[in-house]
C-alpha cells in the first residue's frame, strides 16, 4: 500500500482528454520527480491529487497505507486532507496587499492551525523567508514568492506535498538552497513529496523515484537506481543475427542487463566487463556490425521516454 494511488485517472476540458488512463504508486517517504513535457498534464494530475480539480474517471487514494483492511477507499476523512497535503501548484495564490506574515496568519485561521502565529513564524524561519515577512505578498520577488507559497503548502505539517515546477524563476544559489531544504524535510520530517521539474539535474539529486508523463498518461515508473542503471556505462551491440546473439550474452554472462532497441540492437548495461562481452561476441562467430561503448545523459533518457510513446 502506498501513499498516493492513482488508477485510470482521466480528465477531459471542452471534450478534450488531457489525461488518460493515468497510474501512479507513491510510497511513503519518497521524492517522486513527476518528468513530462509542456502541456503533458503535470499540474492537471496534480490538482486532481490534492482535490482542486474533479477527475472526469477513475481514482485517487490518499494515505491508503494508513486504511485498516477493509476499510474505506480514502484512509482519512476528506477535512484532513486539507492539512495532510500541502500544494504548490502553479503560481502560489497569495493576496498582495497582505505582508507575507499576514497571508500565513489568513490561512492559518482558515484551516484551524492552533497556535497560529507560532507556526507562522516557524515555516517563515523554515523558508527562509522571516527576514521579510511585514513585506508586502506584491513587492517580493518571485524567488521570494516561491518560497512563501512553500511556507503555505507547510502550514499545515502536512505528511504529502505536491510540488509544481518549485525550481521556476530561481537563481542557481535559489535552486540548491531550496533543494536541500526539499531533502530536510523528507529526511528530518518524512515528508512524502511529488515534485515536477524541467530541472533535471536538480531532481536528480534529490529524487528517489521518477515517474514520466506523455500526452496524460504515465509512460513509466521506476527507482532512482533504475534510472542511474540505465543512464549508467552501456555497450551497443549489433550483429548479424540479433537474437542468437542476445541468447548467447544471456547465457554467458547472466549477471549483465540486456535491452533490446528499435532497430535491433542489444543495449548491455549493469554488471558487465566490456572485455568479457567481445569475447562471447567473438565466440559466437557472428559478422560483429556495431561495438560501441557509450553513456547516456539524464537529460537524453528522458526525452527518449517522453518521445518513445509517440513511436510505439
Ligand atoms: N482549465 C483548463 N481548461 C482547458 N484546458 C486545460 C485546463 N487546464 C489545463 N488544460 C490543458 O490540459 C493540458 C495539460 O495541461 P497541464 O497544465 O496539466 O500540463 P503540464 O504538464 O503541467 O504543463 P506545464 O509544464 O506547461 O505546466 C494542456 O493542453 C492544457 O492546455
Amino acid at each position: 500500500m502506498s501513499v498516493i494511488e492513482v488508477r485510470g485517472l482521466a480528465k477531459e476540458y471542452r471534450g478534450r482528454r488531457v489525461v488518460d488512463r493515468f497510474d501512479m504508486t507513491v510510497a511513503r517517504g519518497d521524492i517522486y520527480g513527476f518528468v513530462g513535457k509542456n502541456g503533458a498534464g503535470k499540474s492537471t494530475v496534480m490538482k486532481m491529487i490534492c482535490g482542486v480539480v474533479t477527475p472526469t474517471a477513475g481514482e485517487v487514494r490518499l494515505f491508503a497505507d494508513e486504511a485498516p483492511v477493509g476499510e474505506a477507499a480514502t484512509g482519512v476523512a476528506t477535512n484532513d486532507l486539507g492539512r495532510r497535503v500541502g500544494a504548490l501548484i502553479e503560481e502560489p495564490a497569495l493576496l498582495p496587499n497582505l505582508s507575507a506574515y499576514d497571508n500565513l496568519m489568513a490561512k492559518a485561521l482558515a484551516i484551524g492551525i492552533v497556535d497560529a502565529p507560532e507556526r507562522c513564524h516557524e515555516v517563515l524561519r523554515l523558508v527562509g523567508l522571516d527576514y521579510a515577512e511585514r513585506k508586502k505578498a506584491r513587492g517580493l520577488s518571485l524567488g521570494m514568492k516561491q518560497r512563501l507559497g512553500l511556507a503555505l503548502a507547510l502550514l499545515g505539517s502536512p505528511d504529502v506535498l505536491l510540488l509544481d515546477e518549485p525550481f521556476n524563476g530561481l537563481d542557481p544559489e535559489g535552486t540548491r538552497s531550496l533543494r536541500k531544504l526539499l531533502v530536510r524535510l523528507n529526511e528530518v520530517f518524512g515528508v512524502t513529496m511529488v515534485v515536477s521539474s524541467h530541472v533535471l539535474d536538480q531532481l536528480d539529486r534529490m529524487a528517489t523515484r521518477y515517474g514520466v508523463i506523455a500526452d496524460g498518461t504515465m509512460v513509466r515508473e521506476m527507482t532512482a537506481e533504475q534510472v542511474q542503471a540505465e543512464c549508467g556505462e552501456s555497450l551497443r551491440v549489433r550483429t548479424t543475427d540479433p537474437a542468437r546473439t542476445l541468447a548467447w550474452l544471456q547465457e554467458a554472462l547472466p549477471a549483465a542487463t540486456y535491452r533490446v532497441e528499435p532497430d535491433q540492437a542489444i543495449i548491455v548495461s549493469g554488471d558487465y566487463d566490456t572485455e568479457a562481452v567481445a569475447q562471447a561476441l567473438k565466440a559466437t562467430g557472428q559478422v560483429i556490425l556495431e561495438f560501441s561503448p557509450r553513456r547516456r545523459d539524464l537529460e537524453e533518457y528522458f526525452v527518449e521516454l517522453m518521445e518513445g510513446r509517440h513511436r510505439a
